[in-house]
């Protein structure tokens, strides 16, 4: 539901000016006198549980290194370790046995096919066909992938991961990418709409197979969604792999110390590709595309941008510049435009960033302490596929992840102060379901796509260096959820002034109405859950995006 009210600043007396808006319209106290659940004269709570699992979206997929810790930013530590996850294609050699994964032991799921759908109780209105013929979803598709003129063997790749139809964003941005002579391409979408498949298949369109000197290059912000995007690029181009093709990653890995880094696509962070290029272990000489996925991170001068400037300054002059994300602050998109010169663009409205499939709540705590409580409280609640709580240090981490253990939860804590195996093997117990709830900081807040996360958790509400509101950070924390037409909730804790303002000044931005859940009456908040799942399950997203 939008609101009426525009965005406006982070600043102070903006943001109390419109904490006193929303609190007039939800009867919340703008200055945070607070009511609670944490309060001792609350109603008891009488966990009865009912399954959100059953009850909420789908299956699996893969993940992300990057951005922010509190006591760490980005890549630094990322030493050594090519783990694969478990389902995840070996890139470079993978086909063999990511073809087999797809037809057999529900790896179509895996592989987000539309038709793999595991529809949940409630989500008898939405089912993924019905979102793409929808005009007005980010999923929606008229066209198919045949008009494309692609490589048959890419059409066989698609139609294995059952993407019968393009998305609104591949539809879009497909043929723009594909234009001989390349062209630049800057492309928005929401979260979750696809737009890993539109730069990947233009990568497999461009790369000549009787080679495998490196013709395109990936950069993103973590390990994990650098492995992500390398699982999808050899899936994708898994009956091509007989012709030639081989994907390899370029992050951290002891094995490759000193070895040749071949194959047509390379997929990296941008500090080891760089350091690859200038070992010479990687020839650039013949790179043709440079693709920036969650670009508006990777420009950003105060974390990758120049890493990111290093690694074009060292590829031949015409390389073929695509950037895209979800999110381009305007200040990042002036900057986009110089590093992708001349770039046809497809960008969106603020307003019709979030995706309206996830519904957004939050709960109000005392203190910092009682949101432990509440978050508790909240898992005895009910059962969750999959969840990730979001927290601002590494500390708050490891305590969550103790206290929680401790009540028999199956949980698992990925920041930055974990390096390369470790970091795998942990997204890895994640990913496959043997830990239901991740605990992480903002470096897995992009990009990562595990479709049986039905829940974030914002524990702390995503903050700039200034302490003002991230709104970016949020719409892709939340954007964890809600994966391609699917639904998902996010809630939000917030404990005392400032991240009650952080937050309406985000919903603001956003113009999102977030829904209370009122923690004085735990069996209310049982009951609005319900409500709310049902109804996010009933509603139909209506997204549009401008041309
Ligand atoms: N045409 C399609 N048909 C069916 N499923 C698709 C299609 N395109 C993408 N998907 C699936 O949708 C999910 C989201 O895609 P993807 O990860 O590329 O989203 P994104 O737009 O890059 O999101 P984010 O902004 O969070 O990085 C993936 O599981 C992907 O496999």
């Amino acid at each position: 539901m939008a609101s009426s009210s525009k965005p406006t600043s982070s600043e102070p007396e903006a943001s109390s000016n419109l904490a006193k808006s929303f609190a007039d319209r939800l009867s919340f106290p703008a200055d945070k006198a607070s009511s609670n659940g944490t309060d001792p004269k609350a109603p008891a709570f009488t966990p009865s549980k009912f399954n959100w699992a059953d009850e909420v979206t789908t299956p699996v997929k893969e993940s992300s290194e990057n951005t922010g810790d509190t006591e760490a930013r980005s890549e630094a530590a990322q030493p050594p370790q090519a783990q694969q996850p478990a389902q995840q294609a070996q890139p470079g050699h993978a086909t063999g046995s990511s073809l087999e994964m797809a037809q057999q032991d529900g790896a179509t799921t895996w592989l987000n096919g539309s038709q793999g759908l595991d529809e949940p109780e409630f989500d008898v209105n939405v089912k993924l066909a019905d979102l793409q013929d929808d005009p007005n979803n980010p999923l929606y598709s008229v066209k198919s992938f045949e008009e494309l003129n692609l490589r048959p063997e890419l059409l066989q790749g698609l139609a294995v991961m059952n993407f019968h139809k393009p998305s609104k964003i591949q539809e879009r941005a497909l043929p723009l990418l594909l234009i001989n002579p390349a062209k630049n391409l800057i492309g928005q979408s929401q979260s979750g709409t696809g737009k890993t498949a539109a730069f990947v298949l233009n990568m497999l369109s461009r790369v000549d197979l009787s080679t495998q000197q490196p013709q395109a290059i990936v950069l993103a912000p973590t390990r994990e969604l650098a492995k992500q995007i390398a699982g999808v690029a050899t899936l994708m181009g898994a009956f091509l792999e007989e012709a030639g093709l081989k994907v390899t990653e370029a992050v951290p890995n002891p094995a490759m110390r000193g070895q040749q880094y071949r194959g047509q696509i390379i997929v990296g962070t941008p500090g080891t590709t760089m350091d690859m290029i200038k070992r010479r272990q990687l020839d650039a000489k013949a790179v043709k595309v440079l693709t920036l996925d969650e670009a508006d991170n990777m420009l950003d001068m105060q974390g990758m941008g120049d890493q990111c400037k290093r690694v074009k300054a060292l590829l031949p002059q015409n390389v073929q510049t695509v950037l895209f994300s979800a999110t381009f602050p305007p200040d990042v998109l002036r900057f986009a435009n110089d590093f992708a010169p001349r770039a046809n663009q497809l960008t969106l409205e603020v307003e019709s960033l979030t995706v309206k499939g996830i519904k957004q709540m939050y709960l109000d705590c005392d203190t910092d302490e009682a949101k432990y409580n509440a978050l508790v409280k909240f898992y005895g609640l009910m059962t969750i596929a999959s969840s990730i709580i979001f927290v601002k240090r590494r500390d708050t981490a490891a305590e969550i992840e103790r206290r929680m253990t401790a009540e028999g939860h199956r949980v698992a804590s990925l920041t930055g102060a974990l390096e390369g195996a470790d970091r795998d093997q942990v997204f890895e117990k994640f990913r496959s379901g043997e830990a239901k709830v991740l605990i992480t900081t903002n470096v897995l807040s992009r990009g990562i796509d595990v479709q049986t996360v039905t829940m974030v958790i914002n524990y702390d509400i995503p903050e700039t260096f200034n302490h003002g509101p991230d709104f970016e950070t949020y719409l892709h924390r939340i954007g964890r959820t809600g994966r391609f037409g699917r639904t998902g909730a996010a809630l939000s804790f917030v404990h005392d002034k400032r991240s009650w303002q952080n937050l309406m000044a985000i919903c603001n931005h956003f113009q999102v109405e977030p829904t209370r859940l009122n923690t004085e009456d735990w069996d209310h908040v049982e009951k609005m859950l319900k409500q709310i799942m049902k109804n996010s399950r009933n509603a139909v997203p209506e997204v549009g995006m401008e041309g």
